[in-house]
């Protein structure tokens, strides 16, 4: 095997690092004592020898001294005639293989081999001193090295002697086994892993089943000059694939028997992803859509059963029946949705929709009571908004809200305007109602007029109403708007902050004047309304920006009330979720009968930027899953859950950290569905630690 040079892990070391730097350096002229003195202040055996720009031309080694003192040299004598020519000298820039072969092969001739830089000048001098030491320090970082491998290794590894005898084991094989290293070493491995069958050869890829887990087990003798002195055994855990294997085969069998039960039916099945595109289409929906299987494959449901229903269902999770028309017949199609556990939280990731046809006597009879159905569900519904529309069903428990609630009840004696403020879902169109439902109005209409939801090119003439004939495809007889139809009653003029500017003019001359005209009419009408406003947006700032006129912000901040968003009234979570409980049992006919403490606890620490109506959808997601009995924190959507989220206020340190701190446990607890135990293990906390934790917040 070829290593390229730069994946050599002993290149690191290099002669530099090596060598001697403490050397002196003599000319060719210099007498025998001035050498006997340079070998004195030196602790080499040899001096290199340099011309006069310094360039290395040869060494003298001391055994040219004692040759010269034999020969009858004169100290005096110049050292020349024993100056070793043509010297053995290396590059500074060689590295620690490369400069081995030259020690070790030039070492039987010299005792040092001359450094010399580029220029070819002595820069140091390396003797068998440096080459052990470099070699020393070369097998210790290489050890270092093995060892990490060996620690990090994906397999688990097992080296025995030649007697079978445990040497080392890495953390994967005493994970694997359960095996503590210390207590096993120098243990016979077929003691300690008395179903592992060796080989006497050479073995890859073996399986076997070792302690009930299924393991390949590969068998490596190790060799040292040509010698065994022992052998790596190493494991790969394949039990996930074996899983995953026996999963695929149970997959594929299911998928035979459920295409044979879904082609067998007479109801059209159409299977979407969550992104509503159609993944599977049975034989009968082919037959209703007319087309085959392969060619709906990927289109968008939307274009095979008219309905926005799928995409509601995936968002929402929960079931949805509905009557329509597919090419030309009337069916009723249920929106059953695909739900998954991905990690710990159940996710919808698709939608079945089934389509059963009118042609039989009995689909027609559901279909006829199912309308039937949910027309008295709406009626229901209305009945009990109806009932919730007094200040007494505004649930609140603050004292500054309860205040609001006096102040308004009051001020629904008179007919003033009133502007309403607040978050989005924090309970203003109840407020209005309210005031409505306690003034001398009361039985009077009740209009509530959403400014963002109507297109501007029809929000004047919805407002005011129109003229006969008055535009291209008006109706002969006009139409009266919602002013008209709120006479002696109240006009909600709900997120007026996105009204366009050309109707505020006309919002504006009713309140100046109670008169309007309808579009292409010819003379103002009058009205009684009193007019009630709500906004989440900063009017004074779209003031500023050109957006909403000044004298009609005057005109409706007569009396204001600015709703205070839920995270600052949390008294009111508690109350507000019993209602909510109570209203979801009477609306879905389930027996909710309260919350788990932990479950309170996370309401309590979320933030709630939805305010109420997020409480709201909430509950009745979770009384979706409940139906009977408490609901936990393992019905509580995600995002309830999600750190980062409360805005704390810097008021109390020791407050916000055991918010924090009760929050790890609700998100812990959570994770693993209310067990105690592995809400622990996840925390990485010991089970007494947080059995004291759940004490100290009243979770247990
Ligand atoms: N104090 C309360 N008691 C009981 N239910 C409430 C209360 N406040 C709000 N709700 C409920 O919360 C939901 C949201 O309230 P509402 O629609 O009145 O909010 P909003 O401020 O008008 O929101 P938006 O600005 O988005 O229109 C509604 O279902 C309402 O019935």
């Amino acid at each position: 095997m070829v290593v390229p040079e730069n994946l050599n892990y002993t290149s690191w070391l290099t002669v530099k690092q090596m060598m001697n730097k403490q050397f002196i350096v003599i000319h060719p002229n210099d007498s025998l004592r001035t050498v006997i003195q340079y070998y004195q202040d030196s602790r080499l055996d040899t001096l290199p020898v340099v011309d006069n720009n310094d360039k290395l031309i040869g060494v003298f080694p001391k055994k040219r001294l004692y040759k010269a003192l034999l020969d009858g040299s004169s100290l005096d004598d110049p050292c020349t005639p024993y100056i070793v020519n043509e010297p053995i000298s290396v590059s500074c820039d060689l590295c620690y293989d490369e400069v081995s072969m030259v020690v070790r092969s030039s070492q039987s001739l010299v005792d040092y081999v001359v450094v010399v830089d580029h220029q070819g000048a002595p820069v140091g001098m390396i003797g068998t001193a440096e080459y052990l030491r470099g070699s020393q320090k070369l097998i210790m970082t290489s050890n270092v090295l093995l060892e990490s491998i060996f620690n990090a290794n994906y397999e688990g590894i097992i080296v025995i002697d030649n007697n079978g005898k445990i040497l080392r084991t890495n953390p994967v094989a005493e994970k694997m086994f359960g095996l503590i290293s210390s207590s096993i070493k120098g243990l016979h491995l077929e003691y300690v892993l008395p179903d592992l069958k060796l080989f006497s050869n050479r073995s890859r890829g073996v399986k076997q089943i070792i302690q009930d887990l299924p393991v390949i087990v590969s068998q490596m003798p190790i060799m040292a000059d040509n010698i065994q002195i022992g052998t790596k055994i190493a494991f790969v855990d394949i039990s996930d694939m074996e899983q995953m294997a026996r999963e695929l085969e149970i997959v594929k069998d299911l998928q035979t028997n459920l295409d044979g039960v879904l082609n067998a039916s007479s109801d059209g099945v159409f299977v979407s992803d969550i992104s509503g595109y159609v993944k599977y289409v049975n034989e009968s929906g082919c037959r209703l859509i007319a087309n085959t299987s392969e060619a709906m494959t990927g289109m968008p449901i939307k274009k095979l059963l008219p309905s926005g229903v799928p995409a509601e269902v995936s968002k929402t999770g929960i079931t949805e029946v509905e009557v329509c028309s597919i090419n030309g017949r009337n069916c009723i199609v249920s929106h059953i949705p695909i739900n998954k556990v991905i990690y710990d939280e159940t996710q919808t990731v698709g939608v079945v929709s089934t389509v059963y046809l009118d042609d039989n006597r009995l689909t027609e009879e559901i279909a006829r009571k199912w309308l039937s159905l949910r027309q008295q569900v709406q009626y229901y519904r209305d009945e009990l908004e109806k009932r919730g529309n007094s200040f007494d069903n505004l649930v609140s428990k603050n004292p500054a809200f309860i205040k609001m609630k006096k102040d308004a009840h009051r001020i629904a004696r008179s007919s003033s305007t009133v502007l309403l403020t607040g978050e989005s879902g924090v309970g203003k169109d109840m407020f209005a109602h309210a005031i409505h439902s306690a003034s001398p109005r009361a039985n009077q209409p009740f209009v509530k007029v959403n400014c963002a939801a109507i297109p501007e090119s029809l929000l004047e003439s919805e407002l005011f109403g129109y003229a006969p004939g008055s535009f291209t495809g008006a109706s002969r007889k006009g139409k009266t708007g919602y002013f008209t139809q709120a006479h002696e009653g109240t006009v909600f003029l709900d997120e007026i902050g996105d009204m366009p500017l050309s109707i505020q003019v006309k919002i504006l001359q009713v309140l100046q004047d109670k008169e309007f005209m309808r579009v292409g009419g010819i003379r103002t009408q009058k009205v009684d309304v009193r007019i009630i406003a709500a906004t989440n947006k900063d009017l004074r700032e779209a003031i500023i920006k050109g957006a909403f006129r000044e004298d009609l912000f005057y005109r409706l901040n007569v009396i204001q009330f600015n709703l205070p968003p839920l995270r600052e009234r949390s008294e009111d979570i508690w109350p507000l979720t019993q209602v909510f409980i109570q209203k979801y049992n009477e609306i879905l006919g389930s027996n909710v009968v309260g919350i788990t403490q932990a479950a309170k606890d996370a309401l309590l620490i979320h933030s709630w930027p939805g305010n109420i109506r997020e409480l709201e959808n909430t509950i009745e997601r979770a009384a979706n899953y409940v139906l009977e009995g408490e609901i936990g924190i393992e019905h509580l959507s995600a995002q309830i859950f999600q750190f980062g989220q409360k805005a704390y206020e810097p008021s109390s340190y020791r407050a916000v950290l055991s918010d924090v701190d009760k929050e790890m446990l609700l998100v812990a607890l959570k994770k693993a569905k209310g067990n105690k135990s592995a809400a622990a293990r996840l925390l990485k906390m010991s089970r007494s630690a947080f059995y004291e934790k759940l004490g100290k917040y009243n979770l247990s």
